[in-house]
């Protein structure tokens, strides 16, 4: 069966991602010091993401005008601070052509106020995912996908920390995610140069050679409940942790086996800019991805995944194994 191939998306989204992605190194390595850290100062965190919003939108809007986009954040407070706005115009013209104006990066943001929905495309965003990682100087990610009739059809994720290799901490960093409903998974380095690899997740049967990957929040995944899963499938090895939807693309690569993320309350919805990229990325690399109930997630009911609690990926191999453990754990709870 024929499918699209989204070349001009892609394409435009690559740009748009990596823009940003460089953005985000530059606020980092010029605003975040050992005294922002030491005072919890999440003002550069702020620029990065108003920045990066700006820029992505700005480059999608000027290809696709048309293209509603759902973005994580809006413009209302950063009116309100205009030494802030300088700063984050500052930025955004550092890395684009075409100089916006503040009230064109104020409008830039707005852009991504759509609400989503299950009829035709839309984009969704999240100019920085993971923002506490992005602090800590660790894993962040620039995360871009395009919604089609509910379902994620491009996700294009820029991770300017992570290891092309994670066995190599030390060598390259800096990576480039790209999936295509139906196209595969690759990846491939910030280098201009660099051409996409196909990537794949990892092949193991057996649960207790792998570990799960977690966010670093423990507020983010029930804690006691994920050290009881574990244990029904053996798993001895530490969770890998780490911020943001890296963990999506840790587990396409082939990293790690699982990554977990069960519900922590009742109230909590987990938002579409948060999993859409990551959950195409996995799927492409041979995984598979569903709530802790076992469904699909459903990106077709607005900003948020409010029919989903939770989300597991694996590589697919591992799945059922993974869903038996947690129906148990989680029996009685969801
Ligand atoms: N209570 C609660 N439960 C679950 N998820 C939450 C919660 N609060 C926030 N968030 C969202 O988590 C996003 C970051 O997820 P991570 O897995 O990277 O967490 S962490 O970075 O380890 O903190 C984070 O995304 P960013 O705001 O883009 O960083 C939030 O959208
Ligand atoms: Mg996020
Ligand atoms: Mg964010
Ligand atoms: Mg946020």
């Amino acid at each position: 069966m024929s499918h699209a191939t989204y070349s001009r998306e892609r394409e435009v989204a690559t740009e748009a991602v990596l823009r940003a992605s460089k953005l985000c190194t530059r606020v980092f390595q010029n605003l975040v010091s050992a005294s922002t850290i030491e005072k919890k100062d999440k003002s550069p965190v702020t620029i990065a993401d108003y920045g990066a919003q700006a820029v992505v939108n700005s480059i999608l809007h000027a290809a696709f005008p048309e293209d509603p986009i759902v973005g994580e954040e809006d413009s209302v407070e950063l009116r309100e601070n205009e030494a802030t706005l300088n700063k984050v115009v500052e930025l955004a013209n550092s890395v684009v052509n075409q100089p916006l104006t503040s009230s064109e990066v104020l409008q830039a943001i707005d852009l991504g106020t759509y609400a989503g929905g299950k009829k035709g495309r839309f984009w969704t965003l999240d100019p920085i995912d993971g923002t506490k990682g992005f602090l800590r100087g660790e894993q962040f990610a620039v995360c871009l996908a395009l919604i089609v009739d509910g379902q994620v059809q491009l996700g294009v994720m820029g991770c300017p920390n992570l290891p092309i290799q994670l066995s190599k901490p030390d060598g390259e960093r800096g990576c480039l995610l790209t999936a295509v409903r139906n196209g595969g998974a690759y990846q491939r380095s910030f280098a201009p140069t660099s051409t996409d690899t196909q990537i794949h997740v990892s092949s193991t049967a057996t649960t207790a050679d792998t570990q799960f990957c977690e966010s670093v929040e423990a507020g983010h995944s029930s804690q006691g409940d994920a050290a009881d899963i574990a244990s029904k499938l053996g798993i001895t090895k530490p969770s890998v942790r780490m911020d943001s939807q890296c963990k999506y693309a840790v587990i396409a690569r082939g990293d790690a086996g699982i990554y977990l993320r069960l519900p922590v309350s009742a109230t909590y919805e987990e938002k579409i800019w948060d999993h859409a990229g990551g959950a195409l990325l996995v799927h492409e690399a041979g995984g598979k991805v569903c709530d802790a109930k076992g469904n699909p997630l459903d990106f077709s009911v607005g900003r948020t995944l409010k029919n989903n609690k939770g989300v597991i990926a694996t590589n697919g191999k591992l799945h059922d194994a993974v869903m038996d453990a947690v129906g148990q754990v989680l029996a009685s709870k969801i």
